[in-house]
């Protein structure tokens, strides 16, 4: 028998996250189109978070990903700092474990007590933003030997398939908004997102048990508009939910992850939601947990696009709750403006600090 276009892929008594079958929405007929279309602005208006499967990424090509992925961080450490996260306006790069301790903060005192008090984040990335961006090369092992030319090759190819899922995520959206479908097309057509590879290595049951608020990666949002992430079976993702009790995001298998990230739900006028989430001990009783591997691919907007609310978010009962807003504005208008617009990653540099501001 047919499974359902949308059934639950989480299901506690606080968090409901559907679990769509996208191909319902990418070719099925007008009706089921539209309804699978408005399951998903649904999920994104109640949880902020849906799964997707049969979401037409070759399992291959996500496999291979993640293979690169791991062979990017075998690397000797001396080689990965020499590709080293530099700027928060570049965002490419690696950030080696240690560095950096994910938050909603945005006061440099507040994030130094926070990381004191609860630890760094047991993480290691690499970021690669789009390719070609004046000023702003991604940071390539392609220099150093072979692996590391078939790694540029995967993700570029990885960074360019996930672009279009994005796109027809955004379709999605607009045809549960009632909208054109094509309505988000020019908006999201510059692929201006950010492939994060993440590696969290193994570690031991004990380092959980001697700080309770050691994490492998700490609450947050996310920036743009929408975050796919891929996850391997390990476990410990964690969302939010409304009442405030953290719910596992269990990983199910050939499934994407997609949560609606701030500007998401800054441009949807508050309809959509931008939820907080986390990484922490997998459930499953280990003295040792295996290291955990992911990809999130951080979606945006094109830089050079005006965001104001998106028609029918806004009406005379409901009106605009925030100004139109131009990504490429300078560091300090936006932070002058206000707090929504910054997500702000603490990195923590041999006892210094620095917010990263996407
Ligand atoms: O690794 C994960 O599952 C989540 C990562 C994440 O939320 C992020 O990097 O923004
Ligand atoms: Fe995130």
């Amino acid at each position: 028998m047919a499974e359902a276009a949308v059934s639950s892929a989480v299901s506690s008594k606080s968090l409901e996250i559907p679990l769509i079958d996208f191909s319902s929405f990418v070719s099925g007929d007008e009706v089921t189109r539209r309804t699978t279309a408005q399951a998903i602005l649904r999920g994104f208006q109640s949880a902020g978070f849906i799964y997707l499967r049969n979401h037409g990424i070759l399992r291959d090509h996500i496999q291979t990903t993640f293979v690169e992925s791991a062979k990017f961080f075998r690397r000797p450490q001396a080689v990965k700092d020499k590709l080293c996260w530099t700027t928060p306006e570049a965002n490419r790069g690696y950030s080696q474990p240690g560095r950096e301790k994910t938050t909603d903060l945005t006061d440099a005192a507040d994030i130094e007590a926070k990381r004191a008090e609860e630890g760094v984040d047991l993480k290691e990335s690499m970021e690669i933003g789009r390719e070609g961006e004046p000023n702003h090369p991604n940071q390539w092992p392609d220099q150093f030997d072979k692996d590391g030319k078939e790694f540029k090759k995967q993700m570029l190819s990885f960074h360019d398939t996930c672009k279009d899922l994005h796109i027809q995520v955004m379709s999605a959206i607009a045809v549960g908004l009632g909208l054109d479908e094509h309505f988000f097309d020019s908006f999201c057509d510059g692929g201006d997102n950010t492939l994060r590879l993440l590696h969290y290595p193994e570690v031991s049951h004990d380092v959980f048990l001697k700080n309770e608020y050691q994490v492998r990666a700490g609450a947050h949002t996310d920036y743009g508009s929408m975050t796919l992430l891929f996850q391997d079976n390990a476990g410990g993702l964690q969302v939010l939910s409304p009442s405030g009790d953290w719910v596992n995001a269990t990983p199910i298998e050939n499934t994407i992850v997609v949560n609606a990230a701030d500007l998401l739900a800054r441009w949807s006028n508050d309809t959509i939601k931008s939820t907080k989430h986390r990484v922490v001990e997998p459930p499953a009783r280990a003295d040792t947990h295996p290291a955990r591997y992911s990809i999130a691919y951080f979606c945006n907007p094109n830089f050079d696009r005006y965001i104001d609310a998106i028609p029918g978010t806004y009406s005379e009962e409901r009106p605009k709750r925030y100004q139109g807003v131009n990504r490429s504005v300078s560091l300090s208008q936006l932070l002058s403006m206000d707090a929504i617009l910054i997500q702000a990653v603490a990195i923590i540099l041999r006892g210094g600090w620095q917010q990263r501001i996407e």
